[in-house]
């Protein structure tokens, strides 16, 4: 069976300060069947790592292809690794569209990543020009084989899928939308990767989950968990998202 995943994407928020949100998470009971994560800025991942290792994991937002280099500004996937993450979001449709990222940038990097011992959260997602021009089922089709490397193994590689129009708009799939995606990247996993990897790969949606919304969409089909942004930041709302996924 696959463990449930409930991920945190921190994008560019979060100071020293908002450590105390992951301190309040460590201090309330553990779920039981899912995984935590917290992604932060990069600036904390080595504090929050410190915080409760082997309860809440900490994951990296993305990472370049290359170990080390002439690189200003960027993170590779080893110092990621060396300063306690265990995770790295790579390919979220911020990264691809602020910094023009392919799907072959995603792959090079998650194979870097998988070297450096990481597990990749790869994100793929539609926008809702596709969506209306009912485009999604090639457009994610396009992403995964794309962006997905080919020695991904069910233990290091965790597919999210966050439609675009949805993250962040407080507007959030339908869950007959987000059952037919998932069903697809499943079954495109089991095509591709036998059905012993395929079938443990997990799945998370992201894009506007809330406390409010959660046990509709965790009730989905091949939904392993979530990938949260903004209700992430706060233990409270992150706490009662995790409480409704280890309930479902
Ligand atoms: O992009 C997301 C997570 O990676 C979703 O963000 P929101 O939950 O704020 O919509």
């Amino acid at each position: 069976m696959r463990r449930k995943l409930a991920a945190g994407n921190w994008k560019m928020n979060g100071l020293c300060a908002d450590l105390a949100e992951i301190e309040a998470l460590a201090a309330a009971p553990a779920p039981t069947q899912t995984d935590r994560l917290i992604c932060p800025p990069a600036t904390l991942i080595a504090r929050a790592a410190r915080i409760a290792p082997g309860a809440i994991a900490i994951g990296g937002q993305e990472c370049h292809a290359m170990n080390a280099g002439a690189h200003t500004g960027d993170i590779s996937a080893p110092m990621l690794a060396d300063a306690g993450a265990s995770y790295v979001i790579l390919g979220h449709s911020e990264r691809r569209q602020d910094h023009m990222e392919s799907d072959a940038d995603v792959r090079a990097k998650a194979r870097a990543a998988h070297e450096a011992g990481l597990t990749t959260l790869i994100c793929v997602g539609e926008t809702l020009a596709e969506r209306d021009a009912a485009n999604t089922l090639d457009i994610i089709g396009g992403q995964l084989s794309g962006s997905v490397p080919d020695h991904g193994t069910g233990e290091n590689l965790v597919i999210a899928y966050e439609p675009i129009w949805a993250i962040g708009t407080g507007r959030t799939a339908t869950p007959e939308q987000i059952g037919e995606v998932h069903d697809f990247i499943r079954a495109r996993l089991e095509r591709r990767f036998g059905a012993g990897v395929g079938r443990s790969v997990r799945l998370l949606y992201g894009g506007s989950v809330k406390p409010a919304n959660a046990d509709t969409i965790f009730a989905v089909s091949n939904v392993d968990g979530a990938l949260v942004g903004g209700a992430s930041l706060r233990a409270a709302d992150f706490g009662a998202i995790i409480a409704a996924l280890d309930a479902s």
